[in-house]
């Protein structure tokens, strides 16, 4: 492999961005062939054995103010979101996102890829395709996984090393409080594709024999080094745009040294030649961007930036996608184990916890603080109190597709939110996501030729009352489990909707401990709920789960690539990386990312004769 900023003139595949997906392109055809000469070129800096990346609960670091390990997303302010701004992080490492992530287990339902081949017309990426590549890339090390789990995959998936006070309590309190969705195992899988509607425990990307983080360079790049020299990659690389023929075919890309990763690089633009393939996998924000800065998109966009139009593509960078998310935090008892220290960086904390991890690998730095939960699809009567708007959303496109959630709901042990409102002590959270959100946004590039200048970013958050009347719905349910909670003690009022004081919803900051079972739910009244809705446009958040800016559907449908992930308007050029999805999956989207790349790999192997066995 080469040193950090060694550079060929050309090499057979040249991959535009080391995130998860296009990391996972590059080991799998390096691996498969040992003469391929494939280089991939990352934005960010390298990851091997950096503590910040390996150990588990190290992972709020990268979110911290002043992470270079991820860029920073900010959306123009909405009406929607009370006029505030969204902030996107994203991964900017080698691994991208998988190396700085929750490490959240969580797969798509089969509908959510089975609609990419039916709805969407891409034939080949239906879940009964995708199945066996989502068993390649995994071992599942939980207890009970059924035959869709892999058992040889590279990436590592467990329990993680320490169950906290929260992941029992709360399928005991869920089920108990919700008796219709109780009668499952506990243990019961709820990521094999189909299973729904239970409360359970939830598996993280861990290997529970390291204690490390399962992410794709310590597990698919990092390891060939000795093996695959033709293997390289450089980090600290914005790659501009890719290069053309005369007829439009890929020849390489042009590139800069990134000032923030090389102050003293060499200031002009290079170029590198891929001389079968050109694979842009820069994520949802960094693949549209690159495509228009090479002429590739809508017309108004280019010539907005001065960029000469190569391909009139206007799906680039449109159809944006992610889930909507409120973190709802609780108290917690004193006695309680939660991660509020190791997450707040309390340095005690975190050296007993080291010495802890070097002695054993594990307990309590292998660990995500993400406890347990459930993918939630309403019964009738919850489904009529999701209002009107929502019923048309419930009639036309979940109606007939079972597997298929609304809301994510979980539990975390620890403060997730502005812990500057609140005083230090111990809290648990309550996370709510909406699985299908309505509304859609878009990125584009505000200048062709600097790639570090922000995007004209609009996340669409909460734009559909449908979503919003999704998520409101989320707080209250949420809620009544929190405050059955064994180590309930309260409601930080700073973090929870301005109800008024004298409001039978108000906050309770002080409690002594959780309300019995058979307390009446919460009554909110009308104002009630304007403040809740005024709370949820203040305070939804990313759920980091950006997808679907180069979709892959048809180009009159607004399509940016084909089924065989190709580019349309030209030629020996890919795009793989979740900008791909087409339509949003009911997961957080490591799973879909890594699946993208393990078909991305197949499809470019198969294109390119290289003889590789695949599915387990
Ligand atoms: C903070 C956070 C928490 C998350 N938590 C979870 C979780 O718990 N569970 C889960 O399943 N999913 C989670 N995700 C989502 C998951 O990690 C992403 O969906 C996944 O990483 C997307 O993979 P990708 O290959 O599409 O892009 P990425 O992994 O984002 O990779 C894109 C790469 O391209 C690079 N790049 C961009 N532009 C350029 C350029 N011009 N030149 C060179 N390089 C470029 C970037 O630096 C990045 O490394 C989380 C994501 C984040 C950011």
């Amino acid at each position: 492999m080469s040193t950090p900023t060694q550079i060929n003139e050309e090499y057979d595949i040249v991959i535009a961005g080391g995130g998860v997906a296009g990391c996972v392109v590059a080991g799998r055809l390096a691996a498969a062939d040992p003469d391929l000469r494939i280089l991939i070129l990352e934005a960010g800096p390298p990851t091997y054995n950096d503590p910040a990346h390996v150990q588990p609960a190290r992972y709020p670091s990268h979110l911290a103010p002043g992470s270079r390990t991820v860029r920073v997303h900010t959306s123009r302010p909405s009406a929607a979101l009370g006029g505030r701004s969204a902030a996107v992080p994203c991964g900017q490492c080698l691994g991208g996102g998988g190396s700085v992530n929750f490490m959240m287990y969580t797969r798509a339902s089969a509908s959510d890829y089975d609609d990419w081949e039916t709805v969407h017309e891409n034939p080949g990426w239906g879940s009964k395709d995708l199945i066996p590549l989502l068993r390649m890339t995994e071992t599942y090390q939980v207890p009970g996984g059924g035959p869709t789990h892999g058992t040889d995959g590279p990436l590592k998936v467990s329990l993680g090393g320490i169950s906290h006070d929260f992941q029992e309590p709360f399928v005991q309190v869920a089920r108990t409080l919700d008796p219709a969705r109780a009668g499952k195992p506990y243990y019961i899988d709820t990521n094999d594709l189909l299973t729904i509607n239970v409360y359970t425990r939830w598996p993280r990307w861990i290997n529970e024999e390291t204690g490390t983080r399962s992410d794709v360079p310590h597990n698919l790049i990092y390891p060939l080094k000795e093996t695959r020299p033709n293997l390289h990659y450089v980090t600290g690389i914005h790659v501009k745009h890719v290069t053309f023929d005369d007829e439009n075919r890929a020849t390489g890309v042009a590139f800069t040294f990134n000032p923030l990763f090389h102050p003293d690089g060499p200031a002009e633009t290079r170029t590198v030649r891929g001389t079968k393939l050109v694979v842009i996998s820069a994520g949802s924000f960094g693949s549209p961007g690159i495509l228009e800065r090479s002429g590739i998109g809508a017309k108004g966009v280019l010539e907005g930036v001065g960029v000469k139009q190569r391909v009139d593509l206007p799906g680039v960078g449109e159809n944006y996608q992610d889930h909507n998310m409120l973190f709802i935090p609780y108290l917690a008892a004193d006695e309680a184990q939660t991660f509020d220290a190791i997450f707040h960086n309390d340095e005690g904390a975190i050296d007993a916890a080291i010495t802890e991890f070097s002695k054993t690998g594990m307990d309590p730095l292998s660990h995500n603080a993400v406890e347990a939960g459930i993918k939630w699809r309403p019964d009738p009567s919850e489904l009529a109190k999701l209002g009107p708007e929502f019923q048309e959303v419930w009639d036309s496109y979940f109606v007939n597709s079972p597997d298929k959630p609304v809301l994510w709901i979980g539990i975390f042990s620890v403060l997730v939110g502005d812990a500057t409102l609140v005083p230090r002590r111990k809290y648990f959270t309550m996370g709510v996501y909406t699985e299908y959100p309505v509304a859609r946004g878009h990125v584009h590039i505000t200048h062709g030729e600097d790639v570090s200048a922000s995007l004209d970013f609009v996340p669409g958050y909460l734009e559909s009352m449908a979503d919003v009347k999704v998520l409101t719905w989320g707080y209250k349910f949420s809620r009544e489990i929190a405050r059955r909670m064994p180590h309930f003690r309260g409601e930080p009022a700073a973090l929870h909707p301005a109800f008024d004081p004298g409001s039978k919803a108000a906050a309770v900051q002080h409690a002594e401990g959780p309300v019995a079972f058979d307390t009446p739910r919460i009554e909110y009244s009308d104002e009630d709920d304007r403040a809740l809705e005024a709370y949820a446009r203040a305070t939804v958040s990313t759920t980091w789960h950006a997808l679907g800016t180069c979709a892959m559907k048809p180009r009159e449908r607004g399509g940016v690539v084909d089924s065989r992930l190709n580019v349309y308007g030209v030629q020996g050029l890919k795009v793989a990386d979740l900008s791909i999805g087409p339509g949003n999956v009911s997961a957080n989207t490591y799973s879909t990312a890594l699946v993208i790349g393990e078909k991305a790999a197949v499809i470019i192997a198969e294109e390119l004769g290289i003889k590789w066995r695949y599915g387990n």
